[in-house]
């Protein structure tokens, strides 16, 4: 097979297994070719990669070592998505009841949900996470595309018990805005005690949902490393109870009267190296 064919299979095989550790006998079998001329192949890959501004090829030596694709967004390429989501989200006609933003037809459009979980997985490759954890529901696109690139499982928190999650775990939170006294579950067979996870969220206003969370992980002994939301809200009278969380879109004002929206960037770019 020549080096240019290898190199599509290997490319795509790598594409498709973000952040797996892939040996180098396994490429030399799948393609009948010397480890060297392997290694070779890897390395031209790699320039490719960091060329393209989708990440890098991380090597681990030694006989359990081999490569491994970590998902970075370039920043150029990062800042240009998030300037054209921000704009998408400025469209008046999304303003509804209490501050919220209409983003359902964002969160179905399968491109746009997988960019924004590059994004994410960009920040968090290097936390060794063990899950991701979302709240249905529509956080639960965002967390499915995260964990892809982190190559972990996603956990979904309920807001009632169901017969077929087995026996769970349940908190009562403030729904910040609403004020209301609600409930989050979580079925005790989702998570080892003291794993590492990450919070994905569509939108926080008051971030009681957030902290409802985090209060639900505590009963698992879960270590929350990062919280990611695709867009937060004003913080109006300082409300907020989640202060360590990842935006990328900031919904900066929010007219109801005049029917304006402004967005920006959110914290995105202070929470990743360049
Ligand atoms: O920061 P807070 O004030 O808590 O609000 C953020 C919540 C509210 C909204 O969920 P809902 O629309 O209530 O529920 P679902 O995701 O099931 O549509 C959104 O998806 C966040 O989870």
């Amino acid at each position: 097979m020549k080096r240019s064919d290898r190199l599509i299979g290997m490319t795509e095989y790598v594409l498709e297994h973000p952040m797996e550790l892939i040996s180098l006998p396994f490429f030399s079998e799948r393609y009948q070719a010397a480890k060297s001329s392997i290694s070779e192949d890897l390395t031209i890959m790699n320039q490719m990669l960091q060329h393209e501004g989708i990440g890098r090829l991380e090597s681990i030596s030694g006989a359990a070592g081999g490569v491994r694709y970590i998902p970075k967004v370039r920043t150029d390429k990062s800042r240009q998505f998030l300037s054209v989501l921000a704009e998408r989200l400025e469209d008046p006609a999304r303003i509804l009841p209490g501050g919220y933003l209409f983003m359902s037809d964002l969160l179905g459009e399968p491109q746009t949900v997988r960019e924004i979980g590059r994004l994410f997985a960009s920040a968090f490759t290097g936390l060794k996470l063990d899950a991701v954890v979302t709240v249905a529901t529509k956080g639960i696109p965002l967390a499915y595309a995260v964990a892809s690139f982190l190559n972990v499982p996603v956990v979904i928190v309920r807001r009632d018990p169901k017969i077929t999650e087995g026996s769970t775990v349940s908190i009562n939170y403030v729904s910040g805005s609403s004020k209301k006294i609600q409930t989050m579950v979580l079925t005790k067979r989702s998570l080892k005690q003291g794993a590492k996870v990450c919070i994905i969220d569509d939108f926080m206003k008051a971030g009681g949902t957030i902290d409802g969370m985090r209060s639900l992980l505590k009963e698992f002994e879960a270590e929350v490393k990062a919280i990611g939301v695709l867009a937060e809200a004003e913080d109006e009278e300082d409300e907020r109870v989640v202060t360590d969380y990842v935006s990328l879109i900031q919904i900066s004002h929010v007219d109801v009267k005049n029917q304006k929206i402004e967005t920006t960037i959110g914290n995105y770019f202070d929470h990743i190296q360049s």
